[in-house]
């Protein structure tokens, strides 16, 4: 396995748990707590216009803090390599666990699709549109909650979420008709569409618009057209077809999602939040612990920490938060 000198005495690296295009992820632990981290591993000679994504990505990443999407710890650059520390997701991809149940019950997809949409109504509301959707991007935690990754493609067009985007990105199958066309599209707008094939898939363990060949694809998408299994329920298949209009104004708004009553199955569930609670902002109890391992007074260290540097300290701060969220002793490995 190459050694890495940038990561040496910081991070311990396992073992490759996925690889896409021009990274690989790498499970590995962080050295003075002991936690479980994920590290994007990209070399930039490979990276060529994808350049592009990986600053979008952290741009984006730095600013995001909500429970389903993977937390952001660390950034490090090197002259030949980015690496990504986030937080760790120990149950694979949605993909996988769709295709090992064939499909899921509504009840456990409304419970999926529920913290989908509270990511998504979050990345909407800071002026974000994914625009990658699909379950290889969706991953679960330990606890089987659900976290969006993969932030390479993410868009936040200066005039806000609704100004119009060009650049056809995504995968075909999540596509949204207007971006099939090649026309401008508003990323806001094609994300639901992204959704509504994403609760195809979760209720259905197939997809709405699929086919080998790609133009047949596009075709099908265009129409708008897909099979409805009986199994379906009324409610089921009447929520999906709000999502996938073709024509994007007649569209499901993000903000109609929250409370539609598939979201609250008629009023018996609350409408979907977007916005974090999270006491990550401040937790003095870990800065505590930090400043006395460091031997550095705490006010000291937590004007550090506020700048959000996204270094080894922010790194040990929030893995120190996240432990304490989970109930999880702090420690800090003193030998270190
Ligand atoms: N389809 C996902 C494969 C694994 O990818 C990741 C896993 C984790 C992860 C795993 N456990 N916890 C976090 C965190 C980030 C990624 C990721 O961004 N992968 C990727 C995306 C685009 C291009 C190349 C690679």
């Amino acid at each position: 396995m190459p050694r890495y000198e940038a990561l040496k005495g910081l991070y311990d690296i396992e073992k490759t748990i996925g690889c896409g295009g021009f990274a690989k992820v790498k499970l590995a632990t962080h050295v003075l707590t002991g936690g479980k981290v994920a590290i994007k591993i990209m070399e930039k000679s490979c990276l060529g216009k994808d350049l592009h994504r990986v600053k979008l990505e952290l741009n984006a990443l730095k600013n995001l803090f909500h429970a389903h999407i993977c937390k952001l710890y660390q950034v490090l650059e090197t002259e030949t390599h980015f690496f990504i520390v986030t937080e760790y997701c120990s149950g694979g991809e949605l993909f996988d666990h769709i295709v090992e149940r064939n499909r899921l019950s509504e009840q456990q997809s409304r419970k999926f699709f529920r913290e989908i949409l509270s990511a998504v109504a979050y990345l909407h509301s800071l002026g974000y549109a994914h625009r990658d959707l699909k379950p290889e991007n969706i991953l679960l935690s330990g606890d089987q909650s659900l976290k969006l990754i993969d932030f390479g493609l993410c868009a936040k067009p200066d005039g806000g979420i609704q100004s119009p985007l060009t650049t056809s990105c995504g995968s075909p199958a999540y596509a949204a008709p207007e971006l099939v066309m090649g026309k401008p599209y508003c990323g806001g707008e094609a994300d639901v569409w992204s959704m509504g094939v994403l609760l195809y898939a979760l209720l259905t363990g197939s997809l709405p618009f699929d086919d080998d060949k790609i133009d047949s694809l596009y075709k099908k998408i265009l129409s708008g057209k897909y099979y409805e299994p009986l199994y379906l329920s009324k409610a089921s298949r009447d929520f999906i077809k709000l999502m996938l209009q073709v024509d994007p104004k007649k569209r499901l708004t993000i903000d109609a999602l929250l409370s539609h009553s598939w979201i609250t199955v008629n009023g018996l569930l609350e409408p979907v939040e977007y916005k974090p609670e999270t006491n990550m902002i401040k937790d003095m109890e870990c800065v505590k612990l930090m400043a006395s391992h460091q031997r550095v007074p705490v006010e000291k260290l937590w004007e550090d920490l506020k700048k959000w540097k996204y270094d080894y300290n922010t790194a040990t701060y929030l893995m120190l938060c996240f432990r304490k969220e989970l109930g999880v002793s702090l420690r800090l490995n003193v030998n270190r």
